[in-house]
């Protein structure tokens, strides 16, 4: 009798990299749905998680974190993770015990690709390699960050506009249009939120026409948290079509972060790759005033070639200049989208993965002042759709002031710290001189961040003579018990580093405030751990100040999700408040998702019409 396996042997569903068979359910053989990226596709809920050691009784809340998870095999057989549907984790913790719920973000590209039982929608962000029966829909996988807004939790990508969930069920309520306030094709996935006025900031590129059409169109809005109110936008022009990914807020100014990869709109049309590195662009920084802005405001200051990670801090000096800390790597980061050879011929593109584990990713600090004086300039660029803008850019090239070696990426502060002086980070790490197990582990999936790091800007780095009242003491007061366990002075501050082991890599930390915890970084961090060799995630709680002195709580989650973007801890007073006052009958009432389609879809709906009417 023939074995199983027999039946089905190593047969491909994909022929010439497309896929062949879409009714046979088989993801592709490549390193992006193998090992630690196999898609999870897990949607559930686990009680009373396994653990080893305590979780904080004092813990009251869920942490919320997203990845990327392709629900169906992919048009192309060389898709890329971050092409993958959204899935929310959710892991509320209550009273020393862990539960988890998983659920799919049901965007539209869910709904059209459910009824259909096979993906439809092509390749990371390029609608011409779509199938034809979801022209006109919303694209959107709304995989990179969950955020906590009024009472919802709102799943982005940026690449198209947010999806609302009900944070207690992660139902999907439906795309979120801010009831009809903010409409464009396109929405950052790193929304910032001032601690003080409760404001969100949020910010969309290539925001002016369909949201693929390579536009230099920058939007920067104000929504009041109390009212729901959009109170500011306005609009600007980027030097070239490129990521802007994550952006810092200060008391008075945005900060964004434009990244020299280039989108093409006729390499999209010849099927190719949305983003291209340029080894021969500048990383850019746009800075605008938070208030009252009008388009000729901004100020973009140009540096020599690098790639922006995630930013930690960003606020004001008392002299008026805007401190601003991110990671920035020395090399393309995201090397499944390796230079254009048509524009840039002769670069390098990003190597094997030996290669791009050596790039080095330290924190620098920059120092911008918005007053510099600056030139309006008028750029036309052969990149995008070939739009000419005139940009108005800072008559002096900028330079870090300064690196701090650091080695890792997704940088976290206390929340509370946002738009002030702060004085902690968090971030994964990568150090190479530990031990990695290869023979079990095989190629560090996501990145070899074998490390969480917690760090503290000794005193001459916090710039707080501008600092509020009622925030000194706590952590802040005492830099030395702050650290207990930092193992080396670093070269800005302390550094508290916990090594998780041979085969295990950490995922985006966050921050969890302790109650009653008035000082900075006083509280807990949290992190999903990856084992590598068994496939498999824990949830690891630390004490924040104290990681070298290892975790306080190993959650142990009896499956493998996949390598997420980022989460956010939420404290459970506000879910239950916002429960309320979104009840029906509650004072706001439930989240309104959109009601109509976006601009840019009516318009292709109304061009379709008028086509088939002809
Ligand atoms: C840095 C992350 C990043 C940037 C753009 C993306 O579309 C994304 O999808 C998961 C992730
Ligand atoms: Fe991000």
């Amino acid at each position: 009798m023939a074995h199983i396996f027999d039946l089905a042997p190593e047969v491909s569903n994909y022929a010439g990299g497309q896929l062949a068979e879409p009714d046979r359910v088989r993801f592709p053989k490549t390193d992006a749905f193998r090992g630690m990226n196999k898609p999870s596709r897990f949607e559930g809920d686990v009680f009373d998680l396994e653990f080893t050691g305590e979780i904080p009784k004092d813990i009251d809340g869920t942490f919320y974190r997203i990845q990327p998870d392709h629900r169906f095999p992919p048009l192309f057989e060389d898709d890329i993770h971050f092409n993958g549907d959204g899935a929310v984790t959710a892991i509320r913790i209550a009273g020393g015990h862990a539960d988890l719920k998983q659920r799919y973000v049901q965007t539209e590209r869910y709904k059209a690709e459910t009824a259909a039982r096979r993906s439809l929608f092509g390749r990371y962000r390029n609608p011409g390699t779509d199938n034809e029966s979801v022209r006109g829909v919303i694209r959107t996988a709304s995989n990179t960050n969950i955020t906590f807004w009024r009472g919802m939790l709102l799943a982005s990508k940026e690449d198209g506009p947010p999806f609302a969930m009900d944070p207690v069920t992660l139902e999907t309520i439906g795309r979120y249009d801010f009831e009809g306030q903010i409409l464009s094709p396109t929405f950052t996935a790193h929304p910032k939120f001032d601690p003080d006025t409760g404001e969100m900031v949020c910010f969309a590129y290539e925001a002016g026409g369909d949201g693929a059409d390579c536009s230099l169109d920058v939007a920067v809005w104000t929504v009041d948290g109390a009212t729901g109110r959009k109170t500011e936008e306005c609009w600007y022009k980027a030097p070239f079509p490129g990521m802007i990914h994550d952006c810092g807020l200060s008391k008075n100014y945005v900060v964004l972060a434009l990244t020299p990869i280039k989108m093409d709109l006729a390499r999209m049309r010849r099927g190719g790759n949305k983003f291209a590195w340029d080894p021969t662009e500048d990383q850019w920084y746009g800075v605008v005033p938070r208030r009252g802005a009008k388009s000729n405001d901004i100020i973009w200051f140009r540096a020599d070639n690098a790639f922006h990670g995630h930013v930690a801090g960003c606020y004001e000096l008392a002299t008026g200049e805007i401190a601003f800390d991110l990671t920035v790597a020395d090399g393309n980061v995201f090397f499944f989208f390796p230079p254009d050879s048509s524009k840039t011929p002769g670069a390098q593109d990003s190597g094997p993965p030996g290669k791009r584990n050596k790039l080095s990713s330290p924190t620098m600090r920059w120092i911008f002042d918005p007053r510099a004086p600056k030139t309006a300039t008028s750029i036309t660029n052969s990149d995008g759709a070939g739009e000419a803008a005139v940009v108005q850019i800072a008559d002096q090239r900028a330079a870090p002031a300064l690196v701090w070696p650091t080695n890792g990426e997704f940088s976290r502060i206390d929340d509370r710290r946002v738009t002030k002086p702060y004085r902690h980070f968090w971030q994964a790490v990568v150090d190479p001189a530990r031990p990695y197990d290869f023979a079990k582990c095989g190629p560090p999936a996501g990145g070899l961040f074998n490390c969480l790091g917690h760090y503290t800007w000794s005193d001459e780095h916090v710039h707080d003579g501008s600092r509020d009242e009622g925030d000194a003491g706590g952590a802040n007061g005492d830099p030395a018990a702050a650290t207990a366990t930092a193992t080396q002075r670093g070269a800005f501050g302390l550094e508290d580093v916990f090594y998780a082991g041979p085969t295990m890599t950490f995922q985006e930390p966050a921050f969890i405030p302790r109650a009653g915890g008035e000082g900075e970084g006083e509280g807990y961090l949290i992190a999903l751990l990856n084992h590598l060799d068994e496939l498999r995630n824990d949830v690891a709680i630390f004490d924040a100040q104290r990681l070298a002195a290892g975790p306080l709580a190993v959650i142990h989650l009896p499956l493998k999700l996949k390598l997420g973007l980022h989460g956010n801890f939420v404290d459970h007073r506000d879910i239950d408040a916002w429960q309320k006052r979104r009840a029906e009958g509650g004072d706001v009432g439930p989240v309104q998702p959109a009601k109509e389609p976006l601009p840019w879809q009516k318009a292709f709906l109304a061009e379709r019409r008028d086509a088939a009417s002809e």
